[in-house]
């Protein structure tokens, strides 16, 4: 389980990405962050996993506190979260089997890491993984010869082989096509579910969102806006999440001014307007 708790990061050029950022992700669920360019989106999933260091707040993955950990232990905990990227992050001139054991070299000392010495067990593991994400047969196959949706499966068998207990998907779908990025989002669903590991999915395309994700998450300007299911995801949330209309203090200011309308003694240009109304008619 994630758990983030008042997570702010103000970077060095004072730019506000994350101002106190609450969000808890558990069990084999899938949450969908959405949010216009700019709202802290690849920022949030970055601070996570510490490639950036947030100001102030508290992650916490199992119980771990990463905040604060650092060298070794922050090495091991990275072990723990599953990173999936836009640009997949494969190495070219390596084979889909070798890219896929890379999601193992945390596991191996520095000198079986150097040597690239992995288990009998680990390339089982790959074979059988490679499979599932619909990849049988193509483990010897350079990365530079697939085409980007093979790309995007290694990139999920590479993260799932390291037994993760948290999947970090930053805009997996970006830069495919429309029926590709279908099948990836249900592949990354379809694998939550079976191995009881939740995933993060920031992601621009709001129906993908709306039809893979249990539950959606909204930022604007660094604000968690909006958060609820697929369904719940009306109008007035997307003018929240995309224009930073209506939010929580709007709609508190609003509220107010409409008890106010409703309780307090109108004044007497109000009783005039009002009677001219119901003398004119
Ligand atoms: N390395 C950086 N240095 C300074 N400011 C940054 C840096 N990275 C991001 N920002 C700023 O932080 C804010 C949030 O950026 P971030 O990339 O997290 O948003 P995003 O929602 O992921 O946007 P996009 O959907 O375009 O990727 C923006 O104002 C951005 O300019």
């Amino acid at each position: 389980m994630l758990e983030v708790a008042d997570l702010r990061k103000t970077y060095s050029t004072g730019d506000v990405a994350l101002n106190g950022v609450d969000l808890t992700v558990e069990g084999s669920e899938t949450v969908a962050m959405i949010g216009p360019s700019g709202a802290g989106k690849s920022t949030f999933i970055r601070c996570v996993n510490r490639l950036t260091e947030p100001t102030s707040g508290e992650i916490y993955l199992d119980g771990t506190e990463l905040t604060g950990l650092k060298n070794d232990a922050l090495r091991s905990a990275r072990r723990d979260i599953g990173m999936i990227f836009q640009e997949y992050n494969l190495v070219e001139r390596l084979t889909v089997m070798e890219n896929v054991l890379t999601g193992r070299l945390g596991h191996l000392s520095a000198w079986k890491a150097f040597r690239r010495d992995f288990p009998a067990e680990d390339v089982d593991r790959a074979f059988e993984i490679l499979d599932r994400v619909g990849l049988g047969g193509m483990e010897n196959k350079r990365a530079d010869e697939l085409s980007g949706g093979q790309r995007q499966r290694v990139g999920i068998a590479r993260a799932v082989i390291q037994n993760p207990k948290i999947l970090l998907v930053d805009e997996p779908t970006s830069s495919l096509d429309p029926e590709t990025s279908d099948v990836v989002m249900e592949l990354l669903t379809d694998i939550a579910d079976e191995r009881g590991v939740p995933v993060l999915i920031n992601i621009h395309e709001v129906d993908l969102a709306r039809s893979h994700a249990d539950r959606i998450v909204g930022l604007h300007d660094g604000e968690l806006v909006f958060e609820g299911t697929p369904g719940e995801l009306d109008d007035r949330s997307m003018d929240r999440i995309y224009r930073g209309k209506g939010r929580t203090a709007d709609i508190e200011e609003t509220d107010e001014s409409a008890r106010d309308g409703g309780t307090t003694e109108p004044d007497g240009d109000a009783i005039e307007r009002s009677e001219r109304t119901v003398g004119g008619t």
